[in-house]
């Protein structure tokens, strides 16, 4: 036993629970909301990750004897919330949006309900994993979007903030798309294929450049992606690469190719295209890398760079032009002793700041009959869904004041993942990447495209946007 990472929270969070739990009856209950209203790169929705570690933390949450020890050496709480922590049986119910899923502004991807101490203890640490591999699935969306069905390797290992953040980050990155990492541990972890090339210092350790190929083929035949920048792509490089090719080929070898890491991909890609073609090898495959991100893949592929795959690291990784997903943890709704749930709001100046209160459920509406998704609605949770919306339009997002929603099927977007009806949750991180391309086909494309994405409208019922209305007016008198 040692310290555990059910420590991984802000100082408030004891503060408030031990407040909670010395001033507030302590059957009082809460329902919290993560949700987030800005997406990373300007894109129109976050690809939802992390889950399985919030699941794998809650089922059987407790405190340490370690965690316990440095708690009371504090010296900040009370003896009797200290042997709380200590006995807690964990009592939350937690709903959630599958990994995988597309996931709009404002909708809540995890709500938990259950005693206000232990629901507050959450935040923290349940933010710190949803945001995290939120923003890197939704980076590597977009990178594997602009790859347009080529196999893009997650390298970022070296680059990531730190251990956690390169493991987990693999993960997130193969929900969003990549097809293999070069993170041994993620690899191992999650089951995913482990790739990779040869680094310079492959090709310095030998007397010459085709000696260190021809080690290299000599070792590894089946797996010849050969690093051709050390000295000169087009005059040393990739003449030396097709002299191995050869080889290779006479030993009856067919997997093999090149890997190119500066300068411009776009230049070198076609005229080593056309030494390998003309030397009579159309086979052999083009990688780039060299911090390559979305924009630089649509550029190159634009250009006409006939590239096969490739390997991505630190953009990736750190989601560098827009590193933080800014997911949040709201109350919504308090239930004292034996009274009667309360619905609660936070305020704001800008309207899509305002929180939704009470307990809620999001629903995707389909087009009637079909797979087409039109629309979000965020319901409260025990509102029964009409068959059809007349003069609906509470999105603070949307231009369009009023909308009519009919002729839709209605799915809930989320299900039970911790308490006594909690459902299995997908932990092959494959399964969950092909749930993400069923769901993203499921949506109008133009909410896809990379540059300035259509938006996609996420309504609230009229119950919901008259409480929310409701509240704001009573809070201002
Ligand atoms: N044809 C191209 N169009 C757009 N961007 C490109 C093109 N070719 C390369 N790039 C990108 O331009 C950037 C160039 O970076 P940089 O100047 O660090 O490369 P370099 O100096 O050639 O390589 P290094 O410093 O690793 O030796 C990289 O992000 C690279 O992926
Ligand atoms: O650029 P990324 O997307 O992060 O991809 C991973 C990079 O890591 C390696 O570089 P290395 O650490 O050897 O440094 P350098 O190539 O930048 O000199 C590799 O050669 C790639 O360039
Ligand atoms: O395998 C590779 O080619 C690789 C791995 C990590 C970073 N750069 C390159």
């Amino acid at each position: 036993m040692s310290l555990s990472h059910a420590l991984i929270t802000d100082l408030y969070e004891f503060s408030m629970a031990n407040g909670y739990f010395e001033t507030l009856p302590r059957d009082t209950e809460a329902v919290f909301d993560v949700f987030y209203r800005t997406v990373p790169d300007n894109g129109s929705f976050v690809v939802s990750a992390g889950l399985e570690q919030v699941v794998e933390q809650l089922r059987g949450f407790h405190y340490t004897k370690e965690d316990i020890d440095y708690l009371k050496s504090l010296n900040l709480f009370s003896a009797e919330f200290i042997s709380y922590l200590e006995t807690m049986t964990f009592d939350c119910v937690v709903y959630a949006i599958p990994e995988g899923t597309p996931v709009f502004p404002r909708v809540p991807i995890l709500t938990v309900k259950g005693p206000l101490i232990q629901c507050q203890l959450l935040e923290t640490f349940v933010l710190n994993l949803i945001n995290h591999q939120s923003l890197i699935a939704t980076k590597s969306r977009r990178i594997n979007l602009a790859a347009a069905g080529r196999p893009v390797m997650e390298f970022g290992a070296r680059r990531a903030q730190g251990p956690d953040a390169s493991v987990l980050g693999a993960r997130a990155a193969v929900i969003g798309g990549c097809g293999s990492t070069s993170n041994v541990l993620s690899a191992a972890k999650y089951n995913i294929p482990v790739a990779g090339t040869m680094a310079h210092a492959w090709v310095q350790s030998y007397p010459t450049e085709l000696e260190a190929f021809e080690k290299w083929a000599e070792v590894y035949p089946d797996n010849a992606l050969l690093l051709v920048d050390t000295y000169d792509v087009l005059t040393s490089g990739v003449p030396n690469a097709i002299k191995v090719f050869k080889e290779l080929r006479a030993k009856g070898h067919k997997k093999f190719g090149i890997r190119i890491d500066s300068g411009d991909i776009a230049k070198l890609s076609r005229k080593a295209r056309k030494m390998m073609d003309d030397a009579g090898f159309p086979e052999a495959t083009i990688t780039a890398s060299n911090a390559l991100n979305e924009n630089v893949i649509h550029s190159l592929l634009q250009e006409g760079a006939p590239l096969d795959s490739f390997g991505v690291g630190e953009q990736l990784i750190t989601s560098s032009s827009s590193p933080v997903l800014s997911g949040v943890f709201k109350l919504a709704a308090l239930k004292i002793g034996d009274g009667e749930w309360q619905p609660k709001i936070k305020l704001s100046n800008s309207k899509e700041k305002i929180t939704l209160p009470g307990e809620k459920k999001a629903y995707r509406l389909y087009h009637k009959g079909t797979r087409n998704a039109f629309a979000d609605v965020i319901a409260l949770a025990d509102e029964e869904l009409p068959e059809e919306f007349v003069g609906i339009n509470m999105d603070p997002m949307m231009t369009e004041t009023e909308a009519d929603l009919k002729d839709f099927d209605a799915e809930l977007l989320t299900q039970v993942v911790v308490g006594p009806r909690a459902q299995s949750i997908e932990t092959d991180t494959f399964k969950i990447q092909k749930h993400m391309y069923e769901k993203l086909a499921e949506l109008p494309e133009e909410t896809q495209r990379l540059l300035n994405p259509d938006r996609y409208p996420v309504y609230l019922t009229p119950a919901l946007a008259e409480l929310q209305a409701k509240m704001i007016k009573d809070h201002k008198l």
